[in-house]
């Protein structure tokens, strides 16, 4: 009898040993699993150089030679992947690269990330401008940027920038043998922005202004005196003084039934008398919108005219499509939105130029919580830096890549891949515009000018934003028409 009670006994405590260890394994198991989950959650690999200064000197040196993506993006993917971290002024970043990347951060906008620029441009341009706004404020500026430089909008715009192209080279090219290419783009667009889009009138001394604000949106945000921050501050107060004005004048305009036709300021004006918007929030943007096409168009548009002038191929099908829309127009007709959208050839054109130079190589954002991305986590109040490089120049979109070949864009390109004008709600509003103001121009020069370049292989600096180091000064001879 004790024999059997003892075997049972000894089952019993087998099957409690057998259940403890089962448990105690299952607890283990768990627990080995979280820490798996947990370990799998860390920041992406990557360097992050010295403390405060980071990689910051590299990254500099590499942007100044316009060799961001060679010399300092590139040899990071081979090293640590399409996603790292590094340190740049100050601050930890991850920089992310790809198709996938692009299109999680760019639509992730106010839910995950804001745009983050530094100190200096948010002093210069304002914090009232529409790169500072996030959520509804945002929605209500692109809301009235959008209504004038939608389709309809830039319809009625067309003749005006014709005139304005047409004004400009009256003003600056008759006459000349020798123009600076880049500078006198600088000037038209300048002119194009305040003239056709806000319908403010240019006063001589306000594009010198501007340029010495502009001049220090990347600089350190030093204020002492001779800086180019400095120099930079005094030219916004200058600046604000003469938009309060124009503004307060709209404003007076408006208010006696006066003002008819519709622009982008008057809209903005409107939305201030409605108490939508205030005063320094329409200051801030008109600063705003001539930061944001200023050196982008200049720059896309010069370096549509070196690969031209390196490609006489393509130049020759670019001039043919100029001259099939010419014979179709009396003397002295202006072009018409139609004549623009048969520029296919011309636009694609200027797309490949800005896939091989973007005039924006990528933009900072600021985590607003913990991101978990691709399995490694990025910390709220970390940066993170997307690149129009990672995706311009891979085989995989674009075979042999660093070949110029507009054919490229003979069909659709897959979303997130070409982003010169970047992308979500962050788009570049004035997109449409810049391209009109691009193919006038360029009609207007490949019909009326032959040109060659001084500098063929004129180098490109960075700084931050690029620029043809010489001004690119091209050589011109007016054709007979
Ligand atoms: C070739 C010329 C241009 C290029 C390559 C370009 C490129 C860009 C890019 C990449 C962004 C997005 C920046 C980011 O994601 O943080 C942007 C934003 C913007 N662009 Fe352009 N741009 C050009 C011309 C213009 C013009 C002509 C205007 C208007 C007059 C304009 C107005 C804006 C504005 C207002 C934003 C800010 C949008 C926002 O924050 O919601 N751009 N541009």
């Amino acid at each position: 009898m004790f024999s059997s009670m003892d075997s049972n006994i000894s089952i019993y405590l087998t099957c409690i040993f057998s259940l403890l260890g089962a448990i105690v394994c299952v607890i283990i198991f768990a627990k080995k699993k979280n820490n798996e989950k947990e370990s799998k959650k860390k920041l992406p690999p990557g360097d992050m150089g010295l403390p405060w200064i980071g990689e910051t000197m590299k990254f500099y040196k590499a942007q100044r030679t316009n060799k961001l993506f060679e010399e300092f993006v590139q040899p990071r993917i081979q090293k640590y992947g399409k996603i790292f971290k590094t340190r740049l002024m100050g601050s930890p970043t991850v920089v992310v690269n790809g198709t996938d990347a692009n299109q999680f951060f760019l639509l992730n906008e106010f839910k995950l990330v804001i745009s983050s620029w530094s100190s200096s441009s948010v002093q210069l341009m304002g914090k009232d401008s529409i790169m500072e706004k996030q959520g509804e404020k945002h929605r209500i500026l692109s809301g009235i940027t959008a209504s004038s430089l939608s389709c309809a909008g830039l319809e009625a715009m067309v003749p005006k920038i014709c005139d304005s192209v047409e004004s400009h080279l009256n003003k600056f090219w008759k006459n000349k043998q020798q123009i600076s290419l880049y500078q006198m783009t600088k000037i038209l667009t300048f002119t194009i922005v305040f003239e056709c889009l806000l319908g403010i009138n240019v006063e001589p001394q306000m594009l010198g202004i501007f340029e010495r604000v502009l001049e220090g949106v990347f600089a350190p945000p030093i204020r002492v005196p001779g800086s180019k921050f400095s120099r930079a501050k005094k030219a916004r107060e200058e600046i604000e003084r003469v938009l309060i004005d124009i503004v307060r004048e709209k404003k007076m305009e408006m208010e006696g039934g006066g003002a008819k036709e519709e622009t982008l300021f008057s809209r903005m004006v409107a939305g201030m008398m409605r108490e939508e918007i205030r005063e320094e929030e329409v200051v801030d943007n008109v600063v705003l919108l001539v930061f944001a096409a200023h050196d982008t168009t200049s720059f896309a548009i010069a370096m549509t005219f070196r690969m031209l002038a390196h490609h006489p191929n393509c130049f020759s099908l670019l001039l043919q499509e100029h001259a099939d829309i010419l014979s179709n127009k009396r003397a002295g007709e202006y072009l018409t939105m139609e004549d623009t959208k048969k520029m296919k050839y011309t636009w694609q054109v200027v797309r490949e130029s800005m896939r091989l130079f973007p005039p924006i190589f990528g933009s900072f954002r600021k985590a607003i919580a913990d991101i978990e991305y691709e399995g490694f986590i990025i910390p709220k109040g970390w940066k993170v830096l997307w690149t129009t490089y990672a995706t311009h120049y891979n085989e995989d979109y674009f075979p042999d890549h660093m070949a110029f070949d507009p054919s490229r864009f003979e069909e659709p390109i897959q979303p997130y891949v070409f982003l010169p004008f970047g992308g979500g709600p962050r788009m570049c509003a004035g997109y449409q515009l810049a391209k009109l103001n691009i193919l006038i121009f360029i009609h207007f020069v490949v019909t009326r000018y032959n040109w060659s370049l001084q500098y063929p292989d004129e180098p490109i600096t960075m700084d931050p934003l690029p620029f043809p180091s010489h001004g690119m000064p091209i050589n011109i001879y007016p054709k007979k028409l």
